[in-house]
């Protein structure tokens, strides 16, 4: 399809374009007049439009596409060339002859609140950048099937008793919690804890049952302690009660990450009912975790920042007798800064330890000293440090040690790898594809029912996060606006009503985290989307992830990397990296939420053409066979894929208006789907202001990946204009500001991880009450950003990055 570049406020393929204007309604002169007026090919000569002519136009808009009010609408001859969908400048031979034949209308809101002079419609098939070499190597979708790698043992002697867990607790695990089996990881674990009092360093893949490897043991000898040495508990006296002392804290990097330990926690106690769980990590009064610290409990569940407020304010909270300190997510617990907090957490236990309080009896079977158990799924140089602040002589236990070792995998930073289950692919999309194809691959993903229950979508910033959900859950559009011939007429009109009708879906959008997507679902299969990110409040963030979590409607969660670690999300079948993670490991906590516990899963991450495609090498780092399988899309595939069924109010389908031939209907339908999200967009100041944030917060983003992948992120080799398009915009990139952009958590406060480096008002840093952390943003990253966004952009300023 080719782009005139001249004439086409939009250009549509030539098997699109119908004979005439399709004129309907009113008498029969006015609707020739409309006909004639609609298919002059030349306009009056630019820049002399008098009031008769706009009078005339408007007219035949009117009459022709039924719209209700011609104040509603403005007629724009433009001066000068429309600028054309690749932004290269005009050579002086398109200077003279590329005078636009057709005039588009744009409603008069458009000029009168933002003052864009001209907004940019342009195909989302031409001028693309193509694929570099680098991608056009195939991966082979590997056919026979492939043994899980964090799937529980066959092994007929790898049982729970076989291991040491007592009857009863092993068979409250196969009867009430579905497990009947140890994971590799848990059968070195279990083994190691139970028999010594060692700390400890456990290291596995995402999904290999971490939790329950430090859960059991520690569950297994607080149970023991209950057992008098001649045998059976007799009575309850004999029992480990909630006065009897506290003796296990387990510290997680975030509320969402602690909540799931104690709900896990809280099921394995289901077989002693005598032990007594907690939690405190903020986000209620003080006052109420006081008292529940003061009633007293034997295993805590704690964030860092609140345990440290307790130990210092809360006296009631006697840690002398904590024998077991769990440090999950070690890797993360360093990324969040809370290495401070840590020292001074394990210093307090030391010294209380010590120093018992006077008239405290300790259980005569507590082990004498404190064992320190760390659990990452790397091996990084701040999960050392985090080693060796908390560790002594500590056993490393890694599920498949040997086994890497023997295939010469020296490094420990490289032993952190994606399921071998998973199926991984790439899809490479030019920028101004982008959200069709996104649409598409969901379209696809959910057209089979039951094929696939849930869907994550990671999207690099929060603001991008609330775009791209209340694009998924925008109204259809309605049949005046997409039976309209814009297409037949050649030019994009945007008919928008004064009374904004996408206004009160618009403003839902702010405060819904959940709502059916009317574009992704079909009559008979209801898709519902998501959002989910650290810039909403806390009871939003666990509402919707428990919404999500037991949704038994197939749904699609839209979120930030909040989301990427530790979350045990059941049924996700597929995880897509719209925007790729900022670091390698990130990429794998990510893609590490599906394929758990030996179930298969799907990931495919978003590249552009260009530096971008590069990033295949990461995805091939973090495989088993060293990428052999992973496989590789085309964007138009894609699309085709996705949209080659006609969808509820597809013009080409459903109403039949256009009818392409050659069996390109897909196209139509992209196309389709691209403009009724820009009219969205158009059509409400509120939906606006949120895609251009979107679009902002994107770009700043984009300059925050780690260094050593920063070359694959070139932000000089970014299409601001194309980008702009997939956030359903058609302003010029540089007219593209947002007063007062969300000035997010982090911008007044002090970021906390040195290094987290993703930026865009995402959320994942701190929390104001106790230091729980919501934002990953740091200061540094987003001093660094700034300094590479205002050199590599010149027009830095259009993007209120100063
Ligand atoms: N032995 C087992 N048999 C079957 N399922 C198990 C077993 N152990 C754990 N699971 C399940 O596997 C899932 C993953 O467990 P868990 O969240 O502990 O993994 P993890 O290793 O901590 O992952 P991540 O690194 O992503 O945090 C959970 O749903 C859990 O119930």
């Amino acid at each position: 399809m080719a782009d005139d570049g001249m004439l086409l406020n939009f250009s549509v393929p030539d098997s699109l374009k119908a004979p005439s204007a399709k004129v309907t309604g009113g008498a029969w002169r006015e609707r020739k007049r409309a006909q004639k007026a609609a298919n002059r090919s030349k306009p009056r000569a630019p820049g002399n439009a008098n009031s008769t002519q706009i009078g005339d136009r408007r007219h035949a808009l009117r009459d022709g596409y039924g719209v209700a009010n011609e104040e509603d609408y403005e007629y724009i001859i433009p001066s000068k060339r429309q600028r054309l969908d690749d932004d290269r400048p005009a050579s002086p031979q398109e200077r003279t002859t590329s005078q636009p034949s057709h005039p588009t209308y744009r409603p008069k809101s458009q000029t009168q609140s933002n003052g864009t002079p001209k907004q940019i419609v342009s195909s989302l098939f031409t001028y693309n950048p193509k694929s570099t070499n680098q991608a056009k190597e195939r991966g082979e979708e590997n056919a026979d099937p492939i043994e899980p790698s964090n799937a529980p043992l066959t092994d007929e002697m790898a049982t729970f008793v076989s291991l040491g867990l007592s009857i009863p607790l092993a068979a409250h695990l196969i009867k009430k919690m579905a497990v009947n089996a140890p994971t590799a990881i848990q059968k070195a674990a279990i083994t190691q804890l139970l028999q010594e009092d060692t700390d400890a360093f456990i290291q596995a893949e995402t999904g290999s049952g971490k939790t329950l490897a430090y859960l059991l043991p520690i569950v297994q000898r607080i149970m023991a302690l209950s057992t008098p040495t001649d045998g059976e508990v007799k009575d309850m006296s004999d029992k480990v009660h909630r006065d009897s002392g506290l003796f296990a804290i387990i510290l997680a990097p975030t509320r969402e990450l602690s909540k799931q330990i104690a709900v896990v926690l809280e099921g394995l106690l289901g077989c002693a009912n005598w032990i007594v769980p907690g939690i405190v990590i903020g986000g209620e009064k003080k006052k109420s975790e006081k008292a529940r610290l003061r009633k007293g409990l034997n295993i805590l569940v704690a964030t860092p920042g609140r345990l440290a407020d307790h130990l210092e304010h809360t006296e009631a909270l006697d840690v002398s007798n904590v024998r077991w300190l769990v440090l999950d997510e070690g890797d993360r617990l360093m990324e969040l800064g809370f290495e401070e907090e840590l020292q001074k957490i394990i210093s307090v236990l030391n010294l209380r330890m010590k120093s018992k309080k006077p008239g405290s009896v300790a259980n005569p079977r507590l082990p004498a000293k404190r064992t320190t158990v760390l659990c990452s799924a790397t091996m990084k140089m701040d999960v050392e440090k985090l080693g060796q602040i908390s560790l002594k002589d500590a056993a490393h236990i890694q599920a498949d040690l040997a086994e890497k070792r023997l295939e010469g995998e020296t490094t420990e930073e490289d032993a952190f790898s994606a399921p071998a289950q998973l199926k991984q692919s790439y899809a490479v999309v030019p920028a101004k594809m982008r959200l069709v194809t996104l649409a598409a691959v969901l379209k696809r993903a959910f057209s089979r029912k039951g094929a696939v229950m849930k869907t994550i979508v990671f999207i690099a910033c929060a603001d991008a996060v609330d775009f791209h959900f209340s694009a998924l859950i925008r109204p259809e559009d309605d049949p005046v606006d997409s039976n309209s011939s814009d297409a037949e007429a050649g030019v994009i009109t945007t008919k928008i009503p004064k009374s904004t009708k996408a206004t009160s879906s618009s403003s839902l959008a702010d405060t819904l985290t959940s709502a059916p997507s009317p574009s992704l679902s079909s009559p008979d299969n209801e898709i519902k989307a998501f959002r989910l990110h650290g810039s909403l409040p806390q009871s939003s963030r666990t509402s919707t992830l428990q919404a999500f979590s037991k949704s038994t409607t197939p749904s699609v969660l839209l979120c930030t990397d909040v989301a990427s670690r530790g979350l045990d999300l059941p049924n996700v079948d597929f995880v897509i990296e719209y925007d790729p993670a900022f670091s390698r490991d990130e990429h794998l906590h990510r893609i590490g939420r599906t394929a758990r516990a030996g179930r298969d899963g799907r990931a495919m991450v978003f590249l552009m053409p260009g530096c971008e495609e590069g990033y295949v090498e990461i995805l091939r780092q973090g495989r088993r066979d060293a990428g052999v399988h992973i496989t590789s899309h085309d964007a138009n595939d894609l699309l085709k894929r996705g949209f080659e069924r006609a969808g509820p109010s597809s013009r080409s389908g459903h109403t039949g208006v256009v009818k392409a031939v050659g069996g390109r209907e897909w196209e139509t339908r992209a196309t389709d789907f691209q403009l009724g999200v820009e009219r969205w967009v158009l059509a409400s100041p509120v939906v606006l202001e949120r895609a251009r944030r979107g679009f902002q917060s994107w770009v700043r983003a984009y300059a925050t990946h780690i260094s050593a992948e920063r070359r694959f992120f070139d932000i000089k080799a970014l299409h601001l204009g194309h980008l702009a398009k997939a956030f359903g915009l058609r302003d010029r990139p540089g007219e593209i500001r947002v007063p007062g952009m969300r000035p997010g958590k982090d911008q007044h406060k002090e970021g906390r991880g040195k290094g987290t480096k993703r930026s865009g008002g995402d959320g994942d840093g701190m929390d104001e009450d106790d230091g729980v952390p919501e934002i990953t943003d740091a200061e540094q990253a987003k001093r660094l950003m700034r300094a590479k966004a205002r050199m590599n952009m010149s027009g830095a300023s259009e993007f209120n990055l100063g």
